[in-house]
């Protein structure tokens, strides 16, 4: 493990999850009986084959899915038996999602757009507006922020979302193939950016096909057949 994590809480730990789908009446295993701790601040990668089960690992990391058997504790939350509404309200406070697609909603400015978890709070709105201008900032954004997602580069729609991901101060960032939809350049930039927040302390998980990209965490898991066929800290 790397030495910068030695000692620190963990954050997220994943007891034997186990996640089967159905297909044509038969069982498939996307997860198999997956074990692993992150300790807070960590920078990790899953790796793996197509079909070697990484989206379904991210969603259930970001509660858009549950086990069907095994626990997932998230900041020593058991979060594997929340209900629906449980799930969605600790989603939007504790997890921040990034996107290959980007998932911004077209009609909406850079600041609307980086403002979305404010809609779905319940309680106070706790200066969301003042953090996602300083945000924007720090995405080097802050001139285009009554801008259209249609009139950006796909490297500054990645950007506004990384925003949209930290407004609300989350657990875990989380990241679907964060620069499988951009060219070198603002690949390369939108990395940077997720070293740059990881510098500042917050925990990453990352999946990713790219060597490279894995590469800059400091952890990375490959997936095959639902298990975890290797793990750069043990
Ligand atoms: N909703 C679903 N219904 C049935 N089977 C599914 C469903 N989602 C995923 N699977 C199956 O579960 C397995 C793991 O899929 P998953 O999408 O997690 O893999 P992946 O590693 O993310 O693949 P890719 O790199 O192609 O996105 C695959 O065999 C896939 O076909």
């Amino acid at each position: 493990m790397n030495s910068s994590s030695v000692g620190a809480m963990v954050m997220v730990r994943l007891d034997a999850v186990k996640r089967n789908y159905s297909v044509g009446g038969q069982a498939l295993v996307a997860l198999d009986d997956v074990s692993f701790e992150l300790p807070q601040g960590q920078f990790m990668a899953i790796v793996g084959s197509s079909g070697s089960g990484k989206s379904t690992l991210l969603n259930i990391l970001g509660c858009l899915d549950r086990p069907d058997s095994g626990r997932y504790l998230l900041d020593n939350v058991d979060v594997s038996t929340f209900d629906d509404e449980s799930a969605s309200d600790f989603r939007n406070r504790r997890i921040g999602f990034v996107f290959q697609s980007f998932h911004l909603l077209p009609r909406l400015s850079v600041l609307e757009n980086a403002l979305l978890p404010r809609r779905f709070l319940r309680g106070p709105d706790e200066g969301l507006e003042q953090r996602a201008h300083a945000l924007l900032q720090r995405m080097g954004l802050q001139r285009h922020l009554s801008h259209r997602p249609d009139q950006l580069s796909g490297g500054q729609m990645q950007r506004v979302a990384i925003a949209r991901a930290l407004l609300m101060k989350p657990a875990l960032l989380l990241a679907d193939e964060p620069t499988g939809n951009l060219d070198s350049k603002s690949a390369a930039d939108v990395l940077a950016l997720f070293t740059e927040v990881h510098a500042s302390g917050q925990t990453v998980v990352i999946v990713t096909h790219d060597a490279d990209v894995a590469a800059r965490a400091q952890r990375q898991i490959s997936l095959r057949d639902g298990k975890i066929e290797h793990d750069s800290a043990v």
